[in-house]
């Protein structure tokens, strides 16, 4: 799949956010807790990463119903089982395979998952991104892992999980999301120290609440989950405002030079990454749940020079890190952007540098700096990762001419309805799902 941008075109209007990628996909695998009805509603349908999920759950006898114009799905779930799938049916291309294990375990004291995949960003021990915590949790709720060419095998050999302490080496959004799941259901008491609880965990907490678990959480990283011993009851939930994609267009408006209003921000789920903005010399100006980005938004008339950090939750997300290196290519002077939690997530940067004049940025693991302001000219790329195929769709859109960006669905897997937004607000992106032609020289 590729995209060819005619770009050039100054953005004008408004746009919606839609229901955020890391809630959406982990409220689906929580739904699948229970027998009775689920509706989630402000879901993404049309995002890649959702739409996998969704196939692989219907494969394992799940019924979701999936309402595209009113973004809804309905989620009905009296039978749940990975077992028969035939080898290539474990082949999902998303990162949370290992959230729908304990809708299985819970019934029946086994289950099978694809690997878990998503965007290669390096990360765990020996580059790839690990998955031995999310062992650790089953392991710890008494369950043994066996490890296949084509899945993952859990079995609870007492038919059920049985509560127990999960101690976090480190930070883990997917850690923290499996362990609560897997509590909810287990029999006993289970202790998560050293949680990470983002806006999206909260999400799914406030949904496993609704469908009857019992959780409390104490400070921003203790939680105490007493299970349920079995499956939880139905529930509604609307998902939360994807708060990456709320700064993807904001940033979009700000080095475009275009006028749009951005609704449905998630402002309490991204303080600090706005307050960054606001020390870059930009003016929000915003309602309780829009901001309006145009030209006079930059105070001094263009964006300060800056250096931003990214680590964990309230402060600015790796997956916000290159939205903030566009920034930086159009500031007034060198900017540069660390990026802590994974310092491999460089390699958007020689495609980036595909658009730009020698020396406008360079990347070590973990630092990118730019030297602006900087101008984009077209030029055709590879897409390395989600984040960074969107960044270098954001290029682009902002050069003069018709550039083309190859494996597009990289970026199509987090932004819902991508190429209908950009053209509401005259910008020009034709996705074609097919192999990029080759390059006639
Ligand atoms: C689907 C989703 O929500 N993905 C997000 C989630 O990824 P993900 O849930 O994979 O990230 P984690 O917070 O778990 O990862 C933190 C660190 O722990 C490592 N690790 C993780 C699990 C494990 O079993 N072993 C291990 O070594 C990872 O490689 C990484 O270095 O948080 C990342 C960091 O904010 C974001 O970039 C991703 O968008
Ligand atoms: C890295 C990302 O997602 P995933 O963990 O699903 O690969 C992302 O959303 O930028």
């Amino acid at each position: 799949m590729y995209a060819t941008v005619e770009g050039g075109n100054v953005p004008s209007g408004r746009v919606q956010v839609s229901g955020a990628k890391n809630s959406a996909t982990r409220l689906l695998a929580a739904a699948l807790l229970t027998q009775d009805h689920v509706e989630l509603r402000n879901f993404p349908t049309s995002l890649v990463d959702a739409q996998h999920k969704v196939r692989f759950v219907q494969s394992m006898g799940a019924n979701v119903r999936v309402d595209e114009a009113g973004q809804t799905i309905a989620v009905d779930t009296p039978h749940l089982d990975a077992a028969d799938l035939n080898s290539d049916g474990y082949d999902v291309p998303i990162r949370t395979t290992y959230l729908l294990a304990a809708p299985q375990l819970a019934r029946t004291g086994r289950a099978r998952i694809p690997y878990p995949a998503g965007c290669k960003i390096g990360g765990g021990a020996g580059g790839g991104r690990g998955y031995d915590l999310h062992v650790m949790v089953w392991e710890a709720l008494g369950c043994e892992v066996t490890e296949t060419p084509s899945y993952i095998q859990i079995t609870a050999p007492r038919g059920e999980m049985r509560g127990g302490s999960i101690d976090f080496p480190i930070s883990t959004v997917g850690g923290t999301e499996n362990a609560l799941l897997c509590a909810a259901v287990a029999k006993g008491t289970s202790t998560i120290f050293n949680a990470y609880i983002t806006p999206e965990i909260d999400d799914l907490i406030e949904l496993l609440r609704r469908m009857g678990a019992d959780i409390v959480v104490t400070g921003n990283s203790h939680i105490v989950v007493t299970g349920h011993s079995g499956l939880l009851g139905g529930a509604h939930m609307s998902v939360m405002p994807d708060r990456i994609e709320a700064l993807t267009w904001i940033v979009y408006a700000l080095i475009s030079g275009g006028d749009l209003m951005v609704k449905g921000v998630p402002f309490s789920a991204m303080q600090v990454p706005l307050i960054h903005l606001e020390h870059a010399g930009v003016d929000l100006m915003g309602s309780s749940d829009s901001l309006y980005v145009a030209p006079e938004s930059l105070k001094s008339g263009s964006i300060q020079p800056f250096e931003v950090a990214c680590g964990t939750h309230p402060g600015v997300i790796s997956d916000m890190q290159p939205f903030f290196v566009m920034l930086g290519l159009l500031s007034a002077g060198t900017s540069r952007v660390f990026d802590y939690r994974y310092p491999e997530r460089i390699g958007f940067v020689q495609e980036l540098a595909k658009f730009l004049p020698l020396g406008a940025i360079e990347a070590r693991p973990g630092a990118i700096t730019m030297r602006g302001p900087q101008r984009f000219s077209a030029a055709e790329a590879e897409s390395t990762d989600l984040r960074g195929s969107m960044s270098v769709l954001m290029a682009a859109l902002c050069a003069n001419g018709t550039s083309r960006v190859n494996n597009v669905e990289l970026a199509l897997r987090g932004y819902d309805r991508l190429e209908s937004k950009l053209r509401s607000v005259g910008a020009d992106l034709s996705v074609h799902d097919a192999p990029a032609p080759q390059l006639v020289r």
